[in-house]
């Protein structure tokens, strides 16, 4: 029969170890208690937990002593005990390795959400790898200044019959009181009794955090020591590092990976907007709220909030999210009872939070409740070695989602990507090699494919190469899809099972890179005699198509259904200087839609012909009708 999981409790009240002995009890654990710091060092010397509970304020010492010991010598999650309102006590203990806490006075629901979590933790080991670089002096400077010393010292490997010794040496002798153990099998514990799913790093990791340069192995050590805690993240580095990448693996990797991964960009929610998306609303509370409505908090109970651009959030809703992290609950609006919420907080940002502090723009005490653990990410400039790697990556699924045979680079064309000023980073390297896809004809990308030197110029003269402006800009190449996070295939994302829930308010702001864009030329461009395209679509944003509405452009009456609102009268209108009713980026996605969908009636639905007919290669057509959801037909 196989051992119930053992927790050690350790606190000097002994009323209060006995409610949490009976609350454990009855949730399937053996528990030890311990009276005080001596004791407790004697219990884990000797025996091995799946958790441990720890007062901080104890008759011969702190609890930060046990929070230490622990995380340094096991793979326990301990958990510390706090007076109530004592956060900075219980961030100290986060920012040294501690896993969560509770406050006193005891909330019992509170506490057995603890002990499931910590449970949780350990049923995922992720095997030590020769990529779990030792959070020592022999970091590259980079590194060390980036995470701060410590967080979590964890060891990532299963425990061994070596880790653990039988505790009948000191099972008498270890409290004043004497230790208190209880159920059947608290004195033989041998190893963890947890069901444990031991993972691979490349299982992990695989596909979607490339590169094997030094800041990127201490970066999945951190990540791996990361998904064991409960701690706030804070995620910062410049737009396309990888911040919601490495945001989605920890909470992949972590016990909250069966709940729901819910990231938003506080920058892109409407101001009044922003509590009811955050905490929900009951039906009639205000003008609009037609049915109740569940808060982003909700969604994510039992999971991981991604709070992207967190700099974004406004001074009055940093209030109201302070005391939603503070409290674990949230109250709709037009609600009188508050509902408590489990949730990981992961925030990011590409601004300096610390500087906004300074100024008054971001509030200390959220800034200090969020940044528990401080993760910056490496700029792309900063490890060139990484740069084929991430090409070849990348190569590999454009050619895989463009049904291209495989595609390669030359040796001049990784030159100038290795030599390039990424001031997008890794987004930036991706949306370059598609560029250059649609641009060759060939399977082979060679330098001039890349176009480079002129990007070099624009981001040159550009302090905000990935925030630019709509209104001096026209996008000469697809960014990113804003609908990433909700069509990433399986095998994007070899992972533990994820469910993976997007809010309406992620990833919803264009994602211009410099390298997208060319300088305004106020006259439209004429691509071909006849046909006059004023800008090319950003494909960052939704279709105003919906997706399983295909546009054959054969069929006349398919095609113009999707332009029923794009009516003569319009045009006028906007001739007239009025603005598109849909919205810029929808109406030059369906102008461009018609357009193409125009000429490949001239070609017959010959591509190449249409290709021609729009001055575009046959690739580049090929790829903007995928986005654009055009019925391919047959290939030729
Ligand atoms: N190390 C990496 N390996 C593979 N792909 C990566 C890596 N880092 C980033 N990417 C890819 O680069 C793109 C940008 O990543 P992500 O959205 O995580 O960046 P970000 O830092 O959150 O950007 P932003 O600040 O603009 O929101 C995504 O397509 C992501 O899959």
């Amino acid at each position: 029969m196989q051992d119930k999981p053992l927790a050690l409790i350790i606190d000097d009240e002994a009323d209060l170890c006995r409610l949490m002995q009976i609350t454990l009890n009855k949730m399937g654990m053996d528990t030890h208690v311990a009276y005080d710091v001596a004791s407790a060092r004697a219990f884990l010397a000797d025996n091995h937990y799946d958790f441990c509970l720890t007062d901080l304020a104890l008759p011969d010492g702190s609890g930060m002593e046990i929070v230490e010991l622990v995380t340094k010598t096991t793979t326990t999650p301990v958990a510390v005990i706090t007076a109530h309102g004592d956060v900075n006590v219980a961030i100290e203990a986060m920012k040294i390795g501690a896993f969560d806490f509770v406050n006193k006075p005891l909330d019992l629901p509170r506490l057995r959400q603890l002990a499931q979590s910590a449970l949780k933790v350990n049923e995922t080991i992720i095997q030590s790898t020769e990529d779990d670089i030792p959070q020592d002096g022999s970091q590259e400077k980079s590194v060390s200044t980036a995470i701060p010393p410590n967080p979590l010292t964890g060891e990532l490997v299963a425990p061994t019959e070596n880790d653990t010794k039988t505790d009948t040496e000191h099972n008498t002798e270890t409290s004043k009181d004497k230790p208190q153990k209880t159920g059947q099998n608290s004195t033989k514990k041998s190893k963890s009794s947890t069901p444990v799913t031991v993972v691979s790093d490349d299982e992990i990791f695989g596909g979607r955090l490339i590169g094997d340069s030094r800041p990127m192995k201490q970066l999945r050590s951190t990540i791996k020591k990361l998904a064991r805690s409960q701690a706030p993240v804070f995620l910062w580095g410049g737009s396309g590092t990888g911040k919601e990448v490495v945001s989605r693996l920890i909470h992949d990797l972590s016990g909250r990976r069966n709940g729901n991964f819910v990231p938003v960009n506080c920058g892109a929610i409407p101001s009044e907007l922003m509590e009811s998306e955050f905490f929900g609303h009951k039906k009639g509370s205000f003008t609009g709220a037609t049915s109740d409505k569940i808060g982003l908090f909700q969604q994510a109970d039992g999971g991981t909030l991604f709070l992207d651009e967190v700099a974004d959030l406004p001074l009055a809703m940093q209030v109201k999210l302070l005391r939603a992290i503070q409290e674990k609950t949230v109250r709709a609006i037009g609600d009188t009872k508050e509902v408590p919420v489990d949730i990981r907080i992961v925030c990011a940002t590409h601004k300096d939070l610390a500087d906004l502090v300074q100024k008054g723009a971001f509030r200390q005490d959220l800034f200090y409740r969020i940044n528990v653990i401080e993760v910056k990410l490496p700029d792309l400039n900063d490890r060139r070695d990484d740069i084929p790697m991430l090409a070849e990556h990348f190569l590999n699924m454009i050619a895989k989602d463009w049904e291209l045979d495989n595609l390669s680079l030359t040796d001049d064309a990784i030159d100038v990507l290795t030599y390039h000023n990424f001031k997008g980073n890794v987004r930036e390297l991706r949306n370059i090699l598609e560029r250059a896809v649609t641009m060759s004809d060939s399977d082979e990308i060679d330098a001039h494919h890349l176009m480079l030197d002129d990007i070099h110029d624009i981001s040159e003269s550009d302090d905000t190469p990935s925030h630019v402006s709509h209104d001096d800009i026209i996008t000469l190449a697809p960014s990113e899809p804003a609908t990433e996070a909700i069509n990433t295939t399986a095998n994007d994302i070899p992972t533990p099972s994820n469910i993976i829930k997007v809010s309406p308010y992620h990833d919803q702001r264009p994602t211009y890179t410099a390298n997208t864009v060319i300088k305004e030329n106020k006259e439209p461009k004429p691509i071909t005699p006849g046909l006059n395209i004023i800008a090319s679509a950003n494909y960052g944003t939704p279709l105003s198509t919906p997706k399983s509405q295909k546009i054959s452009p054969l069929d006349s009456n398919s095609a113009s259904q999707a332009f029923d609102d794009l009516n003569s009268s319009e045009h006028e209108n906007l001739a007239n200087g009025e603005l598109p009713s849909q919205g810029l980026e929808a109406y030059l996605i369906d102008q461009e839609r018609q357009i193409i969908c125009n000429a490949l009636q001239q070609a017959g639905g010959n591509k190449t012909q249409a290709a021609k007919l729009l001055g575009m290669t046959f690739r580049s057509l090929r790829y903007r009708m995928k986005k654009l959801d055009i019925d391919d037909g047959d290939d030729e």
